[in-house]
């Protein structure tokens, strides 16, 4: 619903995924440009699509043309009269398709090409495609096949020495392959070439930005939720449940009903700290329910990484739920909506051609679970990226810290003290976690890292202090750098090294109970960001 009304107000770029590991990030560069673009799996019929897009643009795949399960596309696409531009896999199906010959290579190339560009003077869009490039330039190859026979009625527009159709350009229509990656940073002129083809050769108007986007949505929310209508949200002070009921509040006003559960094991002063940001500063209509004994009691015993989450979630859930139903009452049986921070990456994931990834962790989720309850999901946040939640938080007048938080997961510091979490387990890793993100504060490091925490582990050790010896827990430190939390890499440096070591002497002598800290420098994979 959201996603036909995005459809009217903005110019849009079709991206058909063809199970490519980056599809997504064709989808974040044109977002770049101002220009709104989705991402469908590569099965979509054109006729059954409700919105004439301004481009189209064809992943690349695992799969080969010639497999027989191979993903096909609706050979409408090339009929509609919109231009199309197919990236590797892309290409080598609209060439299958039309008549060319695709086959595997001899050996497959991953790695730098030099791309010679063709041009054709007297053609009136074959030269639009990679206009202002200098030949030859170096692009980003991943394949295992390549064109080996072009289409009829098409040009060749770019060659290296091992693939002699490495660029493609239709004579009347406005067709286009390569073979190389432009979404990729490591294809250099990637970037002006999906500008070329979207707004040159589609002439899409840059007009999606966020200060578009609030006013659009604040409108919508409005007349989905109508003149009378309640809405209920789980808020975390995260920056995407906070962005999405700053939007709700602006909508709806006092309408919008979000409620903090304070879980046992949220920061120090979360609770506080997020109703003197939501509440007293935003004032956004808060209630804070205590259930810290709940969660804490039900995880007595519990060492097992994804009990204690599913632990967590179910009670979560529960206690939202039983929050919901009295706030129902209060507003008259009103509630007819639940508000979710849902972001595009999870809509991409559920969406993908592959089908959902291999479970690492369960993740905690609000509204799938509250089928009873015949709420209606609204997910205003459903199309954005994370930079672009960020960007939104901004506009809409939230405080730097709060834009720029850190995420911090659902189950909070239940997974990041290692075996059973008790009340003084909490307590440790909690106090060590806030001098940490102090100082990295102080040091002017937070901006710099994607996420940091400190973890308690289960193991003791042996130290000396004042001359006596301890024997004491150890912490675990993770400092880490990533854009989309899918892979990251671990904070290093020398300064940061030098403030790792006063956090170290930091923690020991305040936290009762450690006498070692520890750095992880895995990175991810082969670790994950929590420990648990
Ligand atoms: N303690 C909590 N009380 C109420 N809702 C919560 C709590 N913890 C998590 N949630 C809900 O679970 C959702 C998912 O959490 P998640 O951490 O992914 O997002 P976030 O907290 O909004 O943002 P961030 O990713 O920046 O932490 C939140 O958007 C919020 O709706
Ligand atoms: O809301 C959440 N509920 C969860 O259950 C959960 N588990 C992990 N995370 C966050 O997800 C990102 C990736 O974490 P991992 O590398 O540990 O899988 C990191 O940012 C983690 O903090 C969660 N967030
Ligand atoms: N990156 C791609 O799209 C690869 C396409 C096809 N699987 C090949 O190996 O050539
Ligand atoms: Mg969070």
């Amino acid at each position: 619903m959201s996603v036909e009304h995005m459809n009217e107000a903005f110019d849009t770029i079709l991206i058909l995924d063809f199970g490519s590991q980056t599809s997504h990030l064709i989808a974040r560069r044109i977002r770049e440009f101002g220009i709104y673009c989705e991402l469908l799996p590569c099965t979509q019929k054109m006729a059954d699509l409700h919105f004439k897009p301004k481009g189209i643009i064809l992943s690349g795949s695992p799969y080969s043309v010639y497999d027989k399960d191979a993903p096909r596309v609706d050979p409408a696409v090339f009929d509609s009269g919109v231009p199309v531009l197919g990236i590797c896999y892309g290409l080598q199906e609209m060439t299958n398709l039309m008549g060319g010959k695709v086959e595997a290579c001899d050996h497959r190339e991953y790695g730098y090409a030099q791309l010679q560009i063709q041009t054709f003077p007297d053609h009136p869009f074959a030269d639009k495609l990679f206009k202002g490039i200098e030949s030859p330039v170096e692009v980003w190859m991943s394949h295992g096949d390549q064109v080996t026979g072009i289409a009829d009625g098409f040009n060749v527009i770019g060659t290296t020495n091992t693939a002699p159709y490495a660029g493609v350009a239709h004579k009347d229509k406005k067709l286009f392959g390569i073979q190389f990656h432009p979404e990729l940073s490591h294809t250099v002129c990637g970037k002006a070439i999906l500008h070329n083809f979207v707004l040159d050769i589609c002439q899409a108007k840059a007009s999606w930005s966020m200060g578009e986007f609030v006013n659009k949505e604040i409108a919508r929310i409005r007349q989905i939720v109508g003149p009378a209508g309640h809405v209920i949200g789980a808020v975390s002070g995260g920056v995407d449940s906070t962005v999405a009921a700053k939007l709700m509040n602006e909508a709806i006003g006092d309408r919008f009903h979000a409620v903090l559960v304070d879980n046992g094991v949220m920061r120090l002063n979360e609770c506080e700290n997020v109703k003197k940001m939501l509440a007293d500063k935003m004032g956004i209509n808060l209630k804070i329910v205590n259930a810290a004994d709940l969660f804490l009691d039900r995880l007595k015993g519990v060492t097992d990484p994804e009990k204690k989450r599913k632990i967590i979630g179910n009670t979560f859930i529960e206690v939202f739920e039983a929050e919901a139903a009295i706030i129902d009452k209060e507003c008259g049986g009103e509630i007819e909506y639940l508000l979710q921070g849902t972001l595009y990456p999870d809509v991409i994931e559920s969406i993908s051609f592959k089908g959902p990834s291999a479970t690492i962790k369960t993740h905690h989720n609000v509204g799938g679970l509250l089928e009873d309850m015949k709420l209606k999901l609204i997910e205003p946040l459903r199309e954005l990226f994370k930079d672009e939640v960020r960007e939104l938080g901004k506009i809409l007048g939230l405080d730097d810290e709060l834009v720029w938080r850190h995420p911090f997961p659902g189950p909070g510091i239940a997974i990041r003290v290692l075996g059973e979490v008790t009340r003084e387990q909490v307590e440790i890793a909690r106090l060590a976690d806030h001098i940490y993100i102090e100082e990295i504060k102080k040091g002017g490091f937070y901006r710099q890292i994607s996420q940091a925490y400190a973890a308690l582990l289960p193991v003791k050790a042996v130290g000396v202090m004042g001359d006596k010896r301890t024997y004491e827990q150890v912490i675990a430190l993770r400092a880490v750098e990533t854009t989309d939390f899918m892979s990251a890499d671990v904070m290093i440096g020398a300064e940061w090294f030098l403030l790792l070591k006063r956090i170290s002497s930091r923690i020991i002598n305040e936290v009762k109970g450690v006498n070692r800290v520890v750095y992880d420098i895995s990175s991810k994979p082969p670790a994950t960001i929590e420990w648990e």
